[in-house]
């Protein structure tokens, strides 16, 4: 699925996906927003969800709300790269501006939940990088909920009724990350994606630039 880009060192590689999943609340939305900003050739991939809009939200940036029979329509037309019910609504990864950013050589950057976690790693496994983003503790995660002001106290407690559910995928992901303090927990994902940049098996250039440098030291 991915095609060649050039790493910051000017060595071709391919493109990687790097998913964010937590339970509600832990921070991935806050995480995906630094490292968006703070990071070269990285796009976010915009979630096509039934879910009503949230205050502040924007259609097309944070999402693309779609209603359920576009939904249904997008699932049947294969226009979607996963897709899972989460709290009673649909979301789905719409496929063609994955594929075109990879094929544009950028790294993609998904919040998504574990269920769209497997089935991308069904399909292109060695592309997938995944972290599972920890809250400090059930009172920060519930916390947080409330600091948004985003969602009703119903909707906050189903959320957290389905945290521990949510967190039993932890030991799926490749990377455990504790959401203590925002710049720190940045930090941390910041490392991750940078070595996963760096990994051997994707940097597809290497072969020739290390014969390029014997080439030199030979002639
Ligand atoms: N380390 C932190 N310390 C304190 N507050 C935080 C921290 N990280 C995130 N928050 C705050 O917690 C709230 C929830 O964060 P965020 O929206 O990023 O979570 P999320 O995992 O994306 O949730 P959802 O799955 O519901 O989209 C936000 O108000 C955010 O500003
Ligand atoms: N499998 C997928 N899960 C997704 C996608 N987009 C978002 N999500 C997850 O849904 C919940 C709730 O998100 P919210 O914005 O309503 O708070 C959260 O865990 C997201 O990671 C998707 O395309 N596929």
């Amino acid at each position: 699925m991915t095609a060649g880009g050039h790493g910051t060192d000017g060595v071709e590689r391919r493109g990687l996906m790097f998913v964010l999943s937590s339970p509600s609340g832990a921070g991935k939305t806050t995480l995906s927003r630094l490292l968006i900003e703070r990071m070269t050739g990285l796009r976010m991939s915009v979630s096509a969800t039934t879910r009503a809009m949230r205050p502040g939200e924007v259609d097309g940036r944070d999402y693309l709300f779609v209603d359920k029979a576009r939904f249904d329509a997008m699932v049947k037309g294969d226009e979607l790269l996963e897709w899972a019910t989460v709290f009673d609504n649909s979301y789905g990864t719409p496929r063609a501006p994955v594929e075109a950013a990879l094929s544009a050589g950028q790294d993609v950057l998904f919040d998504i939940d574990w269920q769209g976690t497997q089935q991308l790693r069904e399909k292109a496994r060695a592309d997938v990088v995944s972290v599972f983003i920890l809250p400090p503790s059930a009172a920060d995660l519930e916390k947080r909920l409330h600091s948004r002001a985003q969602d009703s106290d119903e909707v906050i407690r189903k959320r957290m009724s389905r945290a521990s559910h949510e967190m039993s995928h932890w030991a799926e992901y490749d990377y455990i990350v504790i959401n203590h303090a925002v710049d720190e927990a940045f930090a941390e994902v910041q490392s991750i994606l940078k070595a996963e940049r760096l990994k051997r098996e994707r940097r597809t250039g290497l072969v020739g630039f290390v014969r390029g440098l014997q080439g030199q030291l030979q002639g």
